[in-house]
C-alpha cells in the first residue's frame, strides 16, 4: 500500500470474519468458500475481506452500500470497537492495533468523533451540557467547555436552545446537537454512521446541506457511512461501494457514474442524471479537418449540465481547454446523449 503522509485513515487489507476461531479464516482456502459453505463448515461469517483504502486529509469518503455490506463492522474497526480479525488500520501514521488501551481512549475521545444514527444524546442533559460531554470526559473545566459547546451551537445554527432538554427539539436538530457535540473536541476525523436515515427526506437533504456547509468551514476528515447513492453522491468528494463485504470500487461521483467498475456498481448507479455528474471530459470529441470553432472555450470540469445552455445557443462547437489546453471540442451533438442518457425509453 502507499504511504502517503497526508493519508488521515489508511485501511490496509483489512478482514473481519465473526464465528469460531475466525482467524484461520483471511488468507485460507476457507476464505474461498461460499458465505454459504463457510457458515456451514466453519461456522463464520466474513463480514469484512481484504479491504484497503486510504482516505486524504479533510476529505469527505463516503462508504456505501446495502444493508448486511459491513458498513458499520468497518467503522467500528478504525477505532477496534469492534476488533479486526486481521490487516491494520492506521490513523494519521499510527496503527491503531498497537495501541494501549490508554492511547486507545485517547484516540476515541480527542482524536475520533463519531455521529450515530440515533443521536445517542444523553435525554436528561440540556442541550449544552450534551454538547459540552466530551470536553467534561477530556477533563476542560465547566467555564472552557460551555463557552466552547456555545460556539459549537452556533455553528450548527442552535444558538437559544441551550437549555432545552434533547426531547424538545425535533429529530433534524437533534441531529444537529449531534454534529455539534462530535465537533466540539475539534477532533481531526469524524465519523458517520448513518446519521440521517432515521430523518424525513427534506430534514435530511437540509442536513446534507449542513454537512457540506460545515465541512468547508471547519475542514476535518469525515468518513460517512450511507446505503443512500443519492446521498452518497452529494456529499462525498469519493465514495466506496461496499458488496457482501468486499469493497467493488472506490472513485469519485464521476468515475463511479461514468465508468462504474462492474454490472453491480453499474446498475447502483443507472438512474443518476449523467449530465449533473459528469463533467465536459467524458463528451469531448477531436476536432474535425476544416471544422470552425467558438472563441470561448469551456473548462474541461464543467458539470455538463452546466453548459448545456452555452453549447446549445452557440453556432459552432467549443473547444474545451485543460490548463489552457485544448482537449477537444463539445457539442449539441455530443451533449444531447448524456442529458438524455438516464431515461430509460418507454414506448407510448
Ligand atoms: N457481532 C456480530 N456477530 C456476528 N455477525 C455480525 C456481527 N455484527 C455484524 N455481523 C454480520 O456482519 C455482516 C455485516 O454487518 P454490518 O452491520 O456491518 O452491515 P451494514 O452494512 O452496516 O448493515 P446495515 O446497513 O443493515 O446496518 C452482516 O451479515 C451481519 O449480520
Amino acid at each position: 500500500m502507499s504511504d502517503d503522509p497526508e493519508a488521515t485513515i489508511a485501511v490496509d487489507r483489512l478482514w473481519k470474519v465473526f464465528g469460531p476461531r475466525a482467524q484461520r479464516v483471511p488468507g485460507s482456502p476457507l476464505a474461498d468458500l461460499s458465505a454459504a459453505e463457510l457458515r456451514e463448515k466453519a461456522g463464520c461469517l466474513v463480514a469484512l475481506r481484504d479491504i484497503s483504502f486510504e482516505v486524504a486529509r479533510n476529505e469527505v469518503f463516503v462508504v456505501m452500500g446495502l444493508s448486511g455490506s459491513g458498513k458499520s463492522t468497518l467503522v467500528r474497526c478504525l477505532t477496534r470497537l469492534v476488533e479486526p480479525t486481521s490487516g491494520e488500520v492506521r490513523i494519521d501514521g499510527e496503527p491503531v492495533g498497537a495501541m494501549s488501551a490508554k492511547r486507545l481512549r485517547d484516540l476515541r475521545r480527542h482524536r475520533v468523533a463519531m455521529v450515530f444514527q440515533h443521536f445517542g444524546l444523553l435525554p436528561h442533559r440540556r442541550v449544552l451540557d450534551n454538547v459540552a460531554y466530551g470536553l467534561e470526559i477530556q477533563g476542560a473545566g465547566r467555564a472552557e467547555r460551555h463557552r466552547r459547546a456555545a460556539e459549537m451551537l452556533e455553528l450548527v445554527g442552535l444558538t437559544g436552545h441551550e437549555r432545552q432538554l434533547p426531547e424538545q427539539l425535533s429529530g433534524g436538530m437533534q441531529q444537529r446537537v449531534g454534529l455539534a457535540r462530535a465537533l466540539a473536541t475539534d477532533p481531526e476525523v469524524l465519523l458517520f454512521d448513518e446519521p440521517f436515515s432515521a430523518l424525513d427526506p427534506l430534514i435530511r437533504r437540509d442536513m446534507q446541506a449542513e454537512v457540506r456547509r460545515l465541512h468547508a468551514e471547519v475542514g476535518k476528515t469525515m468518513l460517512f457511512i450511507t446505503h443512500d447513492l443519492a446521498e452518497a453522491l452529494t456529499l462525498g468528494d469519493r465514495i466506496a461501494v461496499l458488496r457482501d463485504g468486499e469493497l467493488v470500487q472506490v472513485g469519485t461521483p464521476e468515475q463511479l457514474v461514468g465508468a462504474p467498475a462492474d454490472d453491480y456498481v453499474a446498475d447502483f448507479v443507472r438512474d443518476v442524471p449523467r449530465a449533473d455528474v459528469l463533467t465536459l471530459r467524458w463528451i469531448v470529441r477531436p476536432p474535425t479537418a476544416g471544422e470552425e470553432h467558438e472563441d470561448t472555450p469551456l473548462p474541461h470540469d464543467t458539470v455538463i449540465r452546466d453548459a448545456v445552455s452555452r453549447v446549445l445557443t452557440a453556432g459552432r462547437p467549443i473547444p474545451v481547454t485543460e490548463d489552457g489546453r485544448s482537449i477537444g471540442v463539445v457539442d449539441a451533438e455530443r451533449l444531447l446523449p448524456a442529458l438524455l442518457g438516464h431515461r430509460r425509453q418507454v414506448p407510448v
